[in-house]
């Protein structure tokens, strides 16, 4: 697999970003750059709007001020000429008041801005001027300017705040100077100027609405202004000034310029003020800054479109470029997404890519052709095609090379050599194509060496499954809508009968009878349904053996559900019924031998009897299904050999061996059966038991037995069981550590019975002496009788001397009478006894002979005595 580059990472390359950043970036810079040019002359106009202000309001006040002095001083000049002539003229006081009021009415003339230009006496009568004729002559002695005037020392004018004219009614400003004449104060001249003179001085000045000129006092008591197009009215010797003149007046009393806003109309203004020199008043000239200053907001509104403009026209000059930079910068980005599509098409291939030269020179590759070739892409380019091409050497290739032309192309079966000579199966596509006048060839290789090993090996199980098809031991056929045979298999065919099968033979045609006619109902049924269910017909074609076969149908559909054809396997059961037939004759057999009257036969699951033949419930004496889930140990006469049975049972069962044994079973009235018991295990859970009933063999064995061990007058056991018990009990002693006494008795007298009563009144009298001498003696004892009148005792175990008392016990009982049928009396006998002790000896045969010795000498000692044997007392 060829390692596959990673893709560029998403934003390392974006030229389309950068050029937009930078357009971006350069119309914020012009921005802002032409928004702070816009800012910086704005800034110096308002600045230099700000000087012209302050210039013009600074000499508007100025004129002002020096109008309203000029006017004063021309008022004071008049006033202090005509004081002079009236005090050298001697006028005045005492004169022809004509002369005065000619003198005064001359001087008012002269000045045209003044009301009033009078004279008055010393007690402040209005004497002279324009008054005289007024019916009322006013008096001013409480005016201030007259208490002023009489009371001034000082060579100079009096001025006074503007007051409402007695004579006029109007509000006027008057100034005034006293009459002194050789030191006496005889009145005072003065002139009153309606304070509307001074707006009407401010006239002639090119005031804008809402520029205004002011004329205070010193103090600031409000005397006039003229204001054009403003409302306002001020009340006269109103104070109300703004703060910034104040602090102005307080820092330069005599002139300033500030920008302050009216307290009286809230116009912000650029204010100036003079004093008027020499007299108590200052002018203030102040300019509308909304007004004055509106040429400013044009331009600055000027400026700033035309600054606007110019960055909307340089913003649509940027996108107009980055427009087209992105049209430009996609056709190039769309092609190296394109370059870069084919590199990684020639990375991820999974089929060889290649292109050759017209000179059959590898000059491109996907890492798929290289990795095909085993090799990598360094080694490959450059290489001539002859170089891997089996078939062709390069002579073939060069006019193969010059044969084709642009749009050739061509699917062909190659052979390549790889770079370790292995030699691979290739599938080649090549196509011819003509770029800028050089012919190159585009080439997708497949390594199909795999391939074409599946190929063969599939056509090569394709016949195997062909071969098995024909020759398997089924029969398969397909059957048309029609029921005609389609396909048929060679095995199929030889059941048929090679010659009865044609093309599209109807296949129950073939059939004969009820075979036929179970077949046409199957294929009636498959048309109809998906399967039908097995039917099993029988072929009987001339020829060819019957046979009886089942057939499976599957039917196949077109994708609309009609019919197309049977898919059928034909398996031969002939011998499966053949093989049935004998097996119904088996379990036939196999009924009769389970049902026999002999053998009684029983299963068993868990000690439970879940079937059991008539056999076995006559053998128990059960009625018929009374067995039926009865518990097995039920069935046994004695528990013990239940036991053994279960318990060698399970051990051969288990290991899958038969188990037999003979064992007593129990009849339903309490009687013991005897059975030879046979068992087989039939799986972890069933077990098959047969019995047969043995008991009259057993009752006649245990006779014959009892015949060969006991004696048959007296049934004692006889020498054969003698000797086997005192085998038994000596082995068992030795292992124990205790001895056995055998002892040997002969009855002493005996032959006088017979003589004397009879050989019949002898046996009558041995069977009497055999029972109490069994009586005599414990269970582990045997007594046992030889022949004739001798008896042997096996007395086991024994310890010291207790064997003593035991014969002893014998012998009382031995010698009492016993009454016989053929005598009156009672016949009396004695015994002779000899002892002999194993005292750890095994061998039988020689303790009976030292017991035997012991009694002779008992008898040679004089009879009905016990007598230990010779070696015993040796040894003890
Ligand atoms: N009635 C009868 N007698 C028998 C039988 N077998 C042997 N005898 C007799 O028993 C007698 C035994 O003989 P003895 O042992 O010599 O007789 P005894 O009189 O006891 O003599 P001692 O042993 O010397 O005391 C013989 O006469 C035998 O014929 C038998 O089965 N029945």
């Amino acid at each position: 697999m060829a390692e596959i580059s990673p893709p560029l990472p998403a934003r390392a390359y974006r030229p389309g970003h950068r050029l937009r950043t930078l357009l971006v970036t350069a119309n914020v810079l012009l921005g802002v750059l032409l928004g702070a040019l816009v800012l910086w002359v704005l800034s110096s106009s308002r600045q230099n709007h700000e000087e012209r202000a302050r210039a013009t309001a600074d000499s508007m006040a100025a004129m002002g001020g020096a109008n309203v002095g000029s006017e004063l001083g021309l008022v004071d000049a008049v006033l202090r000429m005509t004081i002079n002539d009236l005090q050298r003229s001697g006028l005045g006081a005492g004169s022809r008041d004509q002369e005065v009021q000619d003198l005064l009415a001359a001087r008012h003339r002269l000045l045209p801005g003044a009301e009033g230009f009078r004279l008055t006496d010393d007690s402040g009568a209005v004497r002279w001027g324009n008054l005289v004729g007024h019916a009322n002559i006013p008096n001013v002695a409480d005016r201030d300017f007259f208490r002023q005037a009489r009371e001034s020392t000082a060579d100079g004018p009096v001025i006074a705040s503007p007051v409402v004219s007695r004579v006029s009614g109007n509000w006027v400003v008057s100034i005034s100077r006293p009459l002194v004449r050789e030191g006496r104060f005889e009145g005072v001249l003065y002139a009153t100027i309606r304070v509307d003179h001074f707006a009407q001085l401010f006239q002639r000045y090119d005031l804008g609405s809402r520029d205004t000129i002011t004329l205070r006092m010193r103090d600031l008591r409000f005397v006039a202004w003229l204001s054009p197009g403003n409302a306002a009215q001020v009340p006269m010797g109103s104070t109300q000034v703004s703060r910034e003149l104040r602090e102005s007046l307080a820092a330069n009393p005599s002139a300033g310029v500030f920008t302050a806003v009216s307290p009286i109309d809230g116009l912000e203004r650029t204010v100036a003020y003079r004093e008027v020199e020499g007299w108590p008043f200052i002018v203030l000239a102040g300019l509308n800054n909304e007004k004055f200053f509106e040429p400013l907001a044009m331009q600055a509104r000027m400026l700033s479109l035309m600054a606007a403009c110019m960055w909307l026209l340089s913003c649509a000059a940027a996108f107009a470029i980055y427009r087209v930079g992105r049209r430009e910068l996609g056709a190039v980005r769309a092609l190296e997404a394109q370059s870069r599509r084919t590199q990684i098409l020639l990375r991820v291939a999974g089929d060889g890519i290649h292109i050759i030269d017209r000179q059959g020179h590898l000059v491109e590759m996907s890492d798929s052709f290289a990795q095909m070739h085993r090799s990598q892409r360094e080694a490959l380019l450059g290489r001539h095609v002859s170089s891997w091409d089996v078939n062709q050497d390069a002579a073939a290739i060069g006019a193969w090379l010059g044969r084709i032309r642009d749009g050739d192309r061509q699917r062909v079966e190659v052979q390549h050599r790889l770079a370790d000579g292995h030699v691979i199966d290739v599938d080649l596509h090549w196509h011819a194509v003509d770029i800028d006048g050089q012919l190159l060839v585009f080439g997708s290789a497949r390594d199909i060496t795999d391939r074409k090993r599946l190929l063969h090996s599939l056509e090569e199980s394709a016949a195997r499954v062909r071969d098995l098809y024909d020759h398997a031991p089924c029969g398969y056929f397909s059957l048309d809508a029609e029921g005609c045979l389609v396909h048929v298999n060679a095995t199929l065919q030889q059941w048929l009968g090679s010659a009865a099968v044609e093309s599209h033979s109807r296949f129950s045609d073939l059939l004969q009878g009820e075979s036929r006619r179970r077949f046409h109902d199957h294929f009636i049924e498959l048309t109809l349904q998906e399967r039908a269910p097995e039917i099993e017909i029988e072929l009987a074609p001339p020829g060819a053996p019957r046979r009886v076969v089942r057939i499976n149908a599957t039917a196949v559909r077109d994708g609309r559900g009609d019919f197309l054809m049977s898919r059928t396997v034909a398996v031969d059961v002939t011998a499966q019924h053949e093989a049935l037939q004998q097996v119904r004759g088996l379990l036939h057999d196999q009924s009769a031998m389970l049902n026999s009257d002999l053998v009684g036969m029983v299963k068993l699951a868990s000690r439970t009897v879940i079937w059991k033949n008539t056999a076995m419930e006559r053998m128990l004496g059960y009625g018929p299904g009374e067995l039926e889930g009865a518990d097995v140990r039920s069935l046994y006469a004695r528990g013990e050999d239940y036991r053994h049975v279960e318990e060698s049972a399970a051990l051969r069962l288990g290991r899958g061996q038969n188990f037999r044994t003979d064992v007593r079973l129990q009849h339903r009235n309490g009687e013991a059966i005897w059975v030879d018991l046979s068992g087989v295990r039939l799986s972890d859970h069933e077990t098959f038991w047969m019995a047969v009933d043995i008991s009259a063999a057993k009752q006649a064995h245990e006779q014959i037995t009892h015949v060969a061990f006991h004696d048959a007058l007296t049934q004692l056991p006889n020498r054969l069981l003698l000797l086997d018990r005192l085998r038994q009990a000596l082995a068992a002693a030795q292992r124990a550590g205790h001895d056995v006494a055998v002892c040997f008795a002969d009855l002493d007298g005996f032959k006088a019975v017979n003589d004397d009563l009879g050989h019949e009144a002898g046996d009558q009298l041995l069977v009497e002496l055999a029972r109490r001498i069994a009586g005599s003696i414990r269970a582990s004892d045997t007594a046992a009788r030889l022949g004739g009148d001798e008896f042997v005792l096996v007395l086991t175990p024994v310890a010291g001397e207790e064997w003593r008392a035991v014969l002893d016990r014998l012998m009382q009982a031995v010698c009492q009478p016993v009454q016989l049928p053929a005598s009156d009396v009672p016949v009396r006998v004695g015994m002779s006894i000899g002892v002999a002790l194993s005292q750890g000896r095994l061998d039988a045969q020689e303790l009976l002979a030292e017991a035997d010795e012991a009694m002779l000498q008992a008898k040679r000692s004089g009879k009905h005595r016990v007598q230990l044997a010779a070696a015993v007392q040796a040894l003890s």
